[in-house]
C-alpha cells in the first residue's frame, strides 16, 4: 500500500483576476521509505503541491491521502497540525537563540521532558552531531546546520516529510555531497519524503522516483534510469540530460520522425557515416564539447577527444553507437 498517494490533485490561488489554476489533476504515489522528488523549471508549480500536502493550500479536485488517512479533498479537510507531516526548508529556518539541542526539541514541546531528551539524544546520533548539542547555529557549517533542520524535522516523526529545494543555498560541490548524505540520513531513519528542485543533479543523487513537471502537471513519474533512457514524451526528451531531437533519416536511421540523440550516442570516426559541421566547440578537461549540424538536418552535442585538430566551420565525421534510440 502507498504511504502517500496524491490523486489527481487540483490546486488554484484567488488572485483579482478570478481563479489561477496551478496544478492540474497531478497524481502520484510513493511506498513507505521511498524518497519522491518533483523536478522542473521555476514556477511550474513544485512549492503549490507541497503547500498543498502540508495544508496551506485547499485542493479543488482529487484527494491527498497519508498512511490511510485523507488530508485533503473537496469534502475532508484535516488542518496542517494534525497532518503529521514535516518541512524542511531552503533556509533550514533555525532558531538563531536557541542551541543545537534546543533546536531539535523544539516540535517536541508536548512530549514529557525525558522522553524528549532521549528523543534529541537519538537524532543527534543519527546525523552526527552529539558532540555539537550546546552549540548555536550561527556556529555550524552549513552542512551542519542543515543535518540539524533535518533533526527538527524528523523529531516529531512525520509519517511524510516534505524538502523544499533543500541545498538551493550551497555551492555545488556541498551540494552533492549532501544530497548523497542526506539520502543515507533519510533512508537510516526509514523516513517518507518528497523533495522538490530544479536541479536534476539533485533529484537524481537523492529519490527514488523523479516525477518531471511542466505547467502543473507530472509528464512522467520514473527512476532516474527510465527517464533518462525512454523519456515519455518530447517535453521530457529535451529536459532530462544532455542531448536534443533530430531526424532520424539524418543518423541513417530508417522511419519517419525525430530521435532522442545523446553526446555518448556519436563517436568521432574520420570515415563514419555521420557528416556533421562543427559549429562551437568548449574545452572540458578530457575532452570538449561540440555543437554540431548534421548534414541531413538538426543540430546536436557530440564528445570531442584531446587529439582531434578542427576548428569551428569544419565538417566532421562520427558513427552511430546505438541504433534503439527512443523516437517521437
Ligand atoms: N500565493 C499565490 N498567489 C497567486 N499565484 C501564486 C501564488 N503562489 C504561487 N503562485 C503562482 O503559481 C505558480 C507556481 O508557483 P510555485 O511556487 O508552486 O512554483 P515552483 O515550481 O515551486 O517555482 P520555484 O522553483 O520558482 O519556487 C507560479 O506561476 C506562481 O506565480
Amino acid at each position: 500500500m502507498s504511504q502517500l498517494e496524491l490523486d489527481r490533485i487540483r490546486v488554484a490561488y484567488p488572485t483579482p483576476g478570478g481563479l489561477l489554476g496551478v496544478i492540474d489533476g497531478l497524481s502520484l504515489q510513493l511506498r513507505r521509505g521511498e524518497i519522491g522528488c518533483l523536478l522542473g523549471r521555476s514556477g511550474c508549480g513544485k512549492t503549490t503541491v507541497l503547500r498543498a500536502i502540508a495544508g496551506f493550500e485547499p485542493v479543488r479536485a482529487g484527494r491527498i491521502v497519508l498512511d490511510g488517512t485523507v488530508l485533503a479533498s473537496t469534502d475532508a479537510v484535516l488542518p496542517p497540525e494534525r497532518r503529521r507531516v514535516g518541512m524542511m526548508f531552503q533556509d533550514y529556518a533555525l532558531f538563531p537563540h536557541l542551541d543545537v539541542a534546543a533546536n531539535v526539541a523544539f516540535g517536541l514541546r508536548r512530549s514529557p521532558r525525558d522522553r524528549r531528551q532521549t528523543r534529541v539524544g537519538e537524532l543527534l546520533e543519527l546525523v552526527g552531531l552529539t558532540d555539537k548539542a550546546r552549540a548555536w547555529p550561527h556556529e555550524l557549517s552549513g552542512g551542519q546546520q542543515q543535518r540539524v533542520a533535518l533533526a527538527r524535522a524528523l523529531a516529531p516523526e512525520p509519517a511524510l516529510l516534505l524538502l523544499d529545494e533543500p541545498f538551493s543555498n550551497l555551492d555545488i560541490h556541498t551540494r552533492e555531497h549532501l544530497a548523497g548524505e542526506l539520502r543515507g540520513l533519510l533512508r537510516a531513519a526509514g523516513t517518507t519524503a518528497l523533495l522538490v528542485t530544479h536541479d536534476q543533479a539533485e533529484a537524481f543523487a537523492m529519490a527514488d522516483h523523479v516525477g518531471v513537471m511542466h505547467q502543473g502537471r507530472i509528464l512522467q513519474w520514473a527512476d532516474a534510469a527510465t527517464l533518462y533512457r525512454k523519456p515519455a514524451d518530447r517535453f521530457v526528451a529535451g529536459f532530462i540530460g544532455r542531448g536534443g531531437l533530430v531526424p532520424a533519416a539524418a543518423l541513417g536511421l530508417e522511419g519517419e520522425g525525430e530521435v532522442l540523440l545523446r553526446p555518448e550516442h556519436l563517436r568521432f570516426a574520420p570515415d563514419g557515416p555521420i557528416s556533421a559541421r562543427l559549429l562551437e566547440r568548449t574545452f572540458r578537461g578530457p575532452g570538449s564539447v561540440c555543437l554540431l549540424e548534421l548534414a541531413g538536418g538538426g543540430h546536436c552535442e557530440a564528445d570531442l577527444p584531446l587529439g582531434v585538430v578542427a576548428a569551428a566551420g569544419d565538417e566532421l565525421r562520427f558513427q552511430l553507437l546505438d541504433e534503439e534510440l527512443p523516437r517521437f
